[in-house]
């Protein structure tokens, strides 16, 4: 039967006065591949920001979903600065590997975003590090 077969897990939608953030795969579902990592979905309210870290292991993949933002990056080890402006009408997805610093700024006073994120680690909070930009 179907519902021997399939399988519904809960989630835990974690909310704090700049948005929330819900994580999709934890990497410890069973029937996943040897190796893999997870992803998340993370939403910033009008003016507000995430990210502002860099990880010492994992790379992660952004796509923004809804609304818009201004994505500041930079390289720990050589201070290169970059910026990007990212429109979810015009999506694509960011490859950040570890080492480069990166946060999202909702640059809207009106709409959220939506950023959809996949890192090939699995959590660990000794991973990352605070960066101020
Ligand atoms: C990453 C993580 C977070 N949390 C808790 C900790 C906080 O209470 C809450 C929000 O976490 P954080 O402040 O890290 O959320 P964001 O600022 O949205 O950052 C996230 O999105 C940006 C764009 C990134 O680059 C980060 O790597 C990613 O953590 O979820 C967990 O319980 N499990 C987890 O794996």
């Amino acid at each position: 039967m179907i519902k021997d077969k399939i399988q519904i897990i809960k989630r835990n939608k974690i909310e704090d006065s700049r948005g929330w953030f819900l994580k999709v795969i934890t990497g410890t579902e069973s029937n996943l591949p040897k190796s893999t990592g997870e992803v998340y979905l993370t939403l910033a309210n009008p003016g507000e920001m995430k990210g502002g870290h860099y990880h010492l292991l994992a790379n992660e993949w952004f796509t923004l979903i809804t609304g818009n933002c201004l994505l500041k990056l930079q390289d720990v080890k050589t201070k290169e600065y970059k910026e990007i402006v990212l429109n979810s009408n015009d999506p694509v997805t960011i490859y950040v590997p570890y080492g480069i610093a990166h946060a999202f700024f909702n640059t809207s006073k009106e709409a959220d975003f939506i950023l959809l994120a996949y890192s090939d680690q699995l959590f660990n909070p000794v991973d990352t590090i605070n960066f101020s930009f």
